[in-house]
């Protein structure tokens, strides 16, 4: 028999009389995992001492727990699962991701990571296999690929997805189904949909649960965060698992953000349903059943054969007779659509009210879906009732029963929903990252890749991608959606947590630590899983990937409606037992997660910067403080960095230097300027020395803006005097004097307007003041200190493109040039920070000669310096010949003078009207400046080559 109260409530022991308790589930789930409870502890008084009698015996516990597993909790809640199952679910198409607890990353023109591919002469297309950045999961960007509009690595940003159609699947449910014959290793669609961080998706996760939803939409995207296509999202939605799949998951850098792709694993004739290997590793009570049908069917979806091997499966109820699921589209998003969409997620406020049950009965009337959902919800209101009925009559207009109209089901109950998220307690528990799981398939125990061949080193190489050191963008300012409110409203931190998460520098010992807590096994010696590691890991059953192996001991997990369930009748085996079982039971204490993902999480939503009114330094600022988020993926990246210094094969060294590398590495750097960054800085450079680069590798451009040699210039100014010597060491190692004909020519040019010359032409590179070239290059350049200092005159303000006179708001650019191009403004050019930005650098180089102030009361002489300099080295950058915006050394001087005089003008203009008008003295902020100097520079460039291809220039 069921008892009724099993759903609602847990077992607890005691620890002290080992007696068990039955409490509210929603208790439990606030209760610390491994603190001690205690009878006192029992809001029930009648049970609150430990002389009180155990309400049943251990059997009659255990009996409990096995019947309300069986029959799937209370009679209620079989009722509402039941109506919610023949309700048609209601999706909305989304073209992008939906970003719910951050801002879309935007990126940095600087971090634009340039292929080294050429422009075909017959036009065919560019960036095939052999291009670098598709070789490393990097998508090209537009107007920066050097193969401009013939680059055929843009699949996700132009969505250039398959002929694809959605169908029944047998009793899987729907499927989705190609139209179109594929090749193998053809994209077929991004996987898109809502992008969630932890908390938010183990609230999703537990309300699923409760709600007995069938189908699962997540997929772990990485670096902490999962996709959930349910309530919104692409065709990709519909993808079933098997075995025996014909489809992989791939996981990209598409405009800085992370992206899953399907891709064809092998030639796919038209009208075969697309499938891939979810390859998640359950966690939890069950494993679900597959009902792939394949030859090579596993049995189990999730989990390896051996974990699965004594288990139970939850049966996936036959899905075959699902109403059609009802797709809206972004236009159609009114407030009660709002509403049901929420419904779907338990993010709706209210109940269903008559509006929003019309309404959901008007869609599936439009979208001809047989609605049979209202014949057994017999506590509908009548007058909704009557309402529909009519709707039916009016709009349905077949009389045939083709659509046959019944109640909208019960909303999903507030109280099926567990407690918000906000409610939870910080949780404790022990993860492998997934670069970790990652790297089991590719490495050894000891870390060394098992095969080092081409194939797994690119493998490795992608893994660089999950590894962001730098924040994962500001929190959103305003909830993007309903859900976010969950996000922010963030539980109370303990101060051991707190202290946990105190930023610090971490030294080697704590990188080791943080693989540890990370739950880095360095022991691992099994591979966790076959399947692809590239594959993103879809949740379905609400169970994320990937587990630990199952806890040993007697316990056997409880259901997650009902409480604890026990094997054995031992007292002490459920004490022993019972934080670890409250543990799976609860929601998010059998995340995915890497250990301390989860308040790292909370680590980044606390200290992320807002986005606007920051200050430059402080936008640097990850590097000042690293959250626990951060030193993860440090972690991560220590221990990939590790399988590359242990590489002893010559021949995989190469291999390591011929598959990009040195781009892994560059884009990783430009992300970590600061002094907390110095630990795994010097791993870095420790991984450039041991491998066999050349001169021309570390001189070629590789970014928008630079080559590795242009980071180590940088770094030789570092703050830590070891990634000091270490960078100044490589450049000498490498001199430019070294390079090929063509890389010379290129870094000449890039050197000549204003960038640090290379350390191999003249001058001592060991000496800072080398990076700033020797004497010649300076007069050439004319960035002597005392030609800066000078004020200067100039002629009256003409807008350097048009020759018309400037507009006094100089800095916003002509807006058919305004294609922002997405950067987080919170981490500017880390590759090239403005010197005086790094006092600590001032010292060491005595050769800047640049205006150290911040801010100016007024366009003085050291603000035109200042400009001149910034303008310089702005424009300077887009005379490298490889930048696909590339400008002449013509070009540079005229742009420069206009651009400079113009930025000058325009601040004296405001300046003098604000005096004018008695508003008050504004100082002139250098961190707004560079960006707007940065923007300006850009767009004036852009426009400019735009104009010459015309014939206009
Ligand atoms: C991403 S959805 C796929 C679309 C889903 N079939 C539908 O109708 O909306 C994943 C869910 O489909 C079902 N599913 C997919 N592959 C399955 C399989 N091989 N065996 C059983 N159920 C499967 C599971 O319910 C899973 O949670």
């Amino acid at each position: 028999m069921v008892n009724p109260d099993s759903a609602a409530s847990s077992w607890v022991a005691c620890d002290s009389c080992g007696k068990w308790r039955r409490l509210p589930k929603a208790l439990v789930e606030l209760l610390e995992d491994d603190a001690p409870w205690y009878c006192e502890q029992n809001p029930q008084a009648s049970l609150a001492n430990c002389d009180a009698p155990q309400e049943l015996t251990n059997e009659q516990i255990d009996q409990e727990m096995e019947s309300s597993e069986d029959e799937g909790g209370s009679e209620d809640e079989r009722e509402r699962r039941e109506k919610r199952r023949r309700r048609p679910a209601v999706w909305q198409l989304i073209t992008k991701n939906i970003y719910t607890h951050r801002e879309r990353k935007m990126q940095d023109e600087d971090d634009i990571m340039i292929c080294q591919c050429r422009r075909t002469r017959d036009g065919s297309p560019g960036c095939g296999p052999d291009c670098l950045n598709r070789m490393l999961n990097i998508e090209c960007v537009e107007d920066y690929c050097p193969c401009e509009e013939q680059c055929s690595n843009q699949m996700f940003s132009k969505r250039q997805y398959a002929d694809l159609e959605k169908r029944r699947a047998g009793s899987k449910g729907f499927g989705l189904f190609t139209k179109q014959d594929l090749q193998a290793g053809a994209f077929i669609i991004e996987y898109i949909g809502e992008v969630l961080e932890e908390e938010e998706y183990m609230r999703r996760k537990e309300y699923y649960i409760a709600a007995g939803q069938r189908h699962y939409y997540f997929m772990n995207v990485g670096n902490g965060e999962v996709i959930d296509a349910c309530r919104k999202g692409a065709l990709g939605r519909f993808i079933n698992h098997s075995c025996d799949p014909n489809c992989e998951t791939q996981k990209w850098v598409v405009h800085g953000e992370l992206a899953i792709g399907l891709f064809a694993q092998r030639d796919i004739k038209a009208g075969e349903e697309l499938t891939f290997d979810y390859n998640f590793e359950r966690y939890g009570d069950k494993p679900m059943r597959c009902l792939c049908g394949s030859a090579s069917c596993r049995g189990f979806i999730g989990g390896t054969q051996e974990i699965n091997a004594d288990r139970d499966f939850d049966e996936p109820e036959d899905a075959s007779m699902d109403p059609e699921p009802i797709m809206v589209t972004e236009g159609e998003e009114d407030e009660l659509l709002a509403a049901i969409l929420d419904s779907n997620v338990g993010l709706a406020d209210q109940e269903f009210d008559a509006d929003v049950r019309k309404k959901l009965h008007q869609l599936a009337v439009k979208h001809k879906v047989p609605i049979d959902w209202e014949s057994s919800d017999d506590d509908e209101n009548d007058e909704s009732k009557s309402s529909m009925d009519q709707i039916e009559l009016t709009t349905a207009g077949k009389g045939d029963g083709d659509v046959v109209v019944s109640k909208p089901r019960q909303p999903p109950s507030r109280d099926v929903v567990s407690i918000p998220s906000s409610a939870w307690p910080p949780l404790k528990f022990k993860r492998r990252s997934e670069v970790d799981r990652r790297l089991d398939t590719l490495a050894t125990s000891q870390g060394r890749l098992r095969e080092p061949n081409t194939n797994n080193i690119v493998r490795m190489l992608r893994l660089f991608n999950l590894c962001d050191i730098a924040s994962t963008g500001a929190p959103a300012l305003e909830s993007p959606v309903p859900g976010s409110r969950y996000l922010l409203k963030l539980p109370p931190r303990k101060e051991q947590q707190a202290k946990a998460d105190e930023p610090a520098e971490p030294s080697d010992a704590a990188l080791a630590e943080a693989r540890k807590e990370n739950g880095h096994h360095a022991s691992t010696s099994e591979p966790a899983k076959e399947s692809s590691p590239e594959a993103g890991e879809i949740l379905p059953n609400g169970n994320a990937s990937p587990a630990p192996a199952p806890r040993p001991g007697p316990c056997k997990p409880a259901h997650r409606e009902g409480g604890l369930r026990q094997q054995d009748s031992d007292g002490r085996e459920r004490e022993r037992s019972r934080s670890k079982s409250r543990e799976r039971e609860r929601p998010g204490s059998t995340s995915h997660r890497e250990d301390g993902e989860l308040p790292a999480v909370r680590e980044a939503v606390r200290f992320e910067p807002p986005r606007e009114g920051l200050r430059y330094e402080e936008r640097l600022g990850s590097s000042r403080e690293l959250t626990a988020r951060q030193r993860a993926r440090m972690a991560d990246l220590s221990l990939l960095l590790d399988v590359i210094l242990k590489t002893n094969s010559s021949s995989a060294k190469k291999e390591f230097c011929r598959c990009g590398t040195l781009r892994q590495l560059q884009s990783t750097i430009g992300r970590c300027t600061g002094p907390y960054y110095s630990v795994i800085l010097k791993k870095m450079l420790r991984v450039v020395e041991c491998l066999p680069f050349t001169a021309d590798d570390l001189h070629q451009t590789s970014s928008a803006h630079g080559s590795f040699a242009d980071v180590l210039k940088q770094l030789s100014m570092h703050a830590d005097a070891e990634v000091r010597n270490r960078s100044k060491d490589l450049l000498k190692k490498f001199p430019m004097s070294e390079c090929s004909e063509g890389v010379q020519r290129s870094a000449t040019a890039h050197d000549t307007v204003g960038l640090p010359p290379s350390s191999g032409r003249g001058g001592n590179p060991s000496s800072s003041s080398a990076f700033w070239g020797e004497r010649g290059d300076r007069e050439r350049v004319g960035r002597s200190v005392s030609r800066l200092m000078r004020p200067t005159r100039f002629s009256p303000a003409v807008d350097p493109i048009t020759a018309s006179p400037a507009p006094s708001t100089w800095a916003t650019p002509p807006s058919t040039f305004s294609k922002k191009i997405m950067r987080p403004a919170y981490a500017p050019s880390p590759q090239y920070p403005m010197p005086s930005l790094q006092p600590a650098y001032s010292q060491d180089d005595p050769g800047i000669d640049y205006s150290p102030d911040k801010r100016w009361d007024a366009p003085n002489a050291r603000f035109e310096a200042f400009v001149d300099y910034t303008v310089r080295h702005r424009l300077g950058k887009y005379t490298q010949p490889v930048h696909p915006n590339y400008i002449t050394a013509d070009d540079f001087s005229r742009l420069y003078k206009k651009i400079k005089h113009n930025v000058v003008e325009a601040e004296q203009k405001t300046f003098e009207d604000r005096r004018r008008n008695n508003m008050g003295e504004k100082p002139i902020e250098r961190d707004k400046m560079e960006e707007r100097i940065k923007t300006y520079v850009r767009e004036t460039v852009k426009a400019h080559n735009l104009k010459k291809r015309m014939g206009l220039a």
